[in-house]
């Protein structure tokens, strides 16, 4: 018997990890999630954007607009932030990020000191932005090089019904 052909890519695996665990995200508008991969194509971390531990999803607030201090912007942990930080214990130097959403100013300033050399993002929306703007220009500086995902396929379908095992 041939072997299966329709198989996924590395791209489309760890991005796929990636936008699983943003599932895992409290923000009701916007679910984040990356993951970080070694030379070998090993998972060494993996995150999602949410509250710092012990900051309660109950007690603050996940608003967009209003009083800065009353919205979700200063207390929310990115999700390329907390991949870093939940990574195994590894020299990060020469893996890769695979990301939801290209990586801001603050997350670029982590991604370059944890030696990161590549970004692979789904989705660039914030292109143009301040923000965006001085991340790229760090990681153009630091010679982290920066990519859209390669997909072939619009989406894929996970199943809990054992029957589909
Ligand atoms: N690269 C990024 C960009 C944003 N996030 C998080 C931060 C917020 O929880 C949310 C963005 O909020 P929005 O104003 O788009 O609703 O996503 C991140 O984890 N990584
Ligand atoms: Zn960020």
């Amino acid at each position: 018997m041939a072997g299966r052909t329709d198989y996924i890519s590395w791209d489309e695996y760890f991005m796929g990890v990636a936008l699983l665990s943003g599932l895992r995200s409290k923000d009701p508008s916007t679910q984040v999630g990356a993951c970080i991969v070694n030379s070998q194509n090993k998972i060494v971390g993996a995150g999602y954007n949410g509250l710092p531990m012990g900051c309660s999803d109950e007690d603050f607030p996940w608003e967009k607009t209003g009083d800065f201090l009353q919205t979700k912007y200063p207390y929310v942990c990115h999700a390329e932030l907390n991949a870093i930080l939940n990574n195994i214990g590894m020299d990060l130097t020469g893996c890769r990020i695979y990301t939801a959403l290209f990586p801001c100013n603050e997350c670029s300033k982590a991604i370059i000191q944890s030696g990161i050399k590549e970004v692979i993002f789904l989705s660039d929306k914030y292109d143009g932005t301040h923000v965006s703007i001085a991340s790229k220009r760090m990681l153009d500086t630091a010679k982290v090089s920066y990519r859209k995902v390669e997909a072939k396929r619009g989406h894929i379908q996970l199943s809990f019904d054992e029957k589909d095992v």
